[in-house]
């Protein structure tokens, strides 16, 4: 970690009423009084006039934000700015010729990991709440950046240790009499912490799904309505709707909220034989999709009943009867008309439930990447090794593997490689 002064413009770009640049690093305070005089009351909003020699920059809000208990952990100040073009240009003039430089992406919240201000988990959560688009992404990922995952996998880590420390007494002192009740604790502790991380694991993805958005998928025969139905969910014409059978060749997908939660609505070639080499590619990725999908709206028009999709649990589809303009849908089957909309909130309310089903989490903070699957995963793998070792050694060396996996998913131990891949996901003046 270098020891500069970086600035970065914190608020989006276009026209706008304000600009806030944000300042970090040990200059910051000698280069606020620089530009604005003495240094404001900490963490109080004062006006300013910003100069740079004799020339005025600004009128502006100041901020200044001593560490470290500031964002970084360093000395940083904000100025919010007027927006505009010129204003933002000569004060990052002035900041440069004072001896600050442009931020790189996300360097703001990696230097609030280096200096223990988060862990590594807490900065992944910024980075999706940023993202967030919809009010269950939002939740989750508030809840990871106030630590929940952090206090679950620290406990995970001290239990670790506590263990680790008596099987090193057990190895360090073998012709102790050490009572035997402490290999058999000692064992049950590792089963027990083996368990919980499997059902940690074992959570449905529901962590990850709210973080990526449930898939979706619309399947059908040709001409079913399949494309209709995407364009009245999205609202828009995505999709193209002719009364040509086998019109969709190539998947479309839309994102819509659905109850909150981000969902991912993909409509696919109709299902069906033919010769059509072009058409036979587009029902091969629609199989593709379906078997992907989390959940398939299984299209289809009276009296033309459908057989099961193959390869699909039956509890991942809904069979939606469309056309109900037309031909009514049977008892038990959720009719819809694309055309008229008929039954169109019935459909979305069930769709909001099946989706809300996927991603409740009974309270524990779920882990919502690959990186916290696999780091669990090794990390309980570890334990079932330690659990099975013929030798006091070799479980020792296994609890100490997974002590280090868990130590590399809060970023406590070796994650210097694994920084570039967090932090360079960001954007600047993050
Ligand atoms: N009467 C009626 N016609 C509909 C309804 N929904 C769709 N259609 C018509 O059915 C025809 C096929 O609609 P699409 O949405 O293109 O069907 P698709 O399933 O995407 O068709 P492919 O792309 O060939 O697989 C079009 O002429 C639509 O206008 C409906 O609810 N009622």
């Amino acid at each position: 970690m270098s020891d500069a002064t970086i600035f970065a413009r914190a608020t989006g770009a276009g026209r706008a009423a304000i600009t806030i640049l944000r300042v970090s690093g040990p200059k910051a305070g000698p280069i606020l009084e620089a530009i604005a005089g003495r240094l404001p009351p900490p963490r109080l909003a004062s006006l300013r006039t910003l100069r740079h020699g004799t020339d005025v920059l600004d009128h502006a809000v100041v901020l200044w934000l001593p560490g470290p208990r500031s964002y970084t952990g360093e000395d940083g100040f904000e100025l919010h700015l007027h927006a505009g073009p010129a204003i933002e240009h000569d004060v990052a003039d002035a900041l440069v010729t004072l001896g600050a430089r442009p931020a790189e992406p996300g360097e703001f919240t990696r230097r609030a990991f280096t200096h223990g201000r988060i862990d590594l988990l807490q900065a992944e959560a910024i980075a999706d709440l940023i993202e967030a688009e919809t009010s269950a992404q939002r939740r989750q990922a508030l809840t990871q950046g106030d630590g929940a995952l952090s206090r679950l996998y620290d406990d995970w880590a001290q239990r670790l240790r506590t263990i680790l420390a008596h099987q090193e007494a057990l190895i360090d002192f073998p012709d102790e009499d050490l009572p035997p009740e402490v290999e058999a604790r000692l064992l049950t502790g590792i089963a027990d912490l083996r368990a919980q991380m499997d059902a940690h694991l074992n959570d449905g993805h529901r962590g990850e799904l709210v973080r990526r958005g449930i898939s979706i998928v619309i399947a059908g025969a040709p001409n079913a309505g399949k494309s209709s139905l995407l364009n009245v969910l999205a609202g828009r014409d995505a999709a193209i709707v002719t009364d040509r059978a086998g019109t969709t060749r190539d998947a479309i997908s839309v994102t819509l909220d659905l109850g909150g939660q981000r969902a991912v609505i993909t409509d696919t070639a109709g299902l069906r034989e033919t010769e059509d080499a072009i058409e036979a590619e587009g029902i091969r990725r629609a199989m593709f999709h379906v078997k992907q999908a989390d959940l398939v709206v299984h299209l289809y028009t009276e009296p033309d009943r459908p057989a099961p999709l193959a390869d699909v649990p039956v509890e991942d589809v809904l069979t939606v009867c469309n056309k109900t303009d037309l031909h009514p849908a049977p008892d038990g089957v959720l009719g819809i008309s694309a055309t008229t909309g008929a039954g169109l909130g019935a459909l979305q309310a069930e769709l909001a439930i099946r989706v809300t089903r996927l991603t409740h989490s009974a309270g524990a903070a779920p882990l919502t990447r690959a990186r916290h699957r696999a780091g669990i995963t090794e990390a309980r793998d570890a334990l079932a090794e330690a659990e099975r070792a013929a030798w006091p050694e070799l479980r020792g060396e296994a609890l100490r593997v997974a002590m280090r996996a868990l130590g590399r998913l809060t970023g406590a131990v070796g994650v210097e490689d694994l920084l570039e891949a967090v932090f360079g996901s960001f954007c600047i003046g993050k």
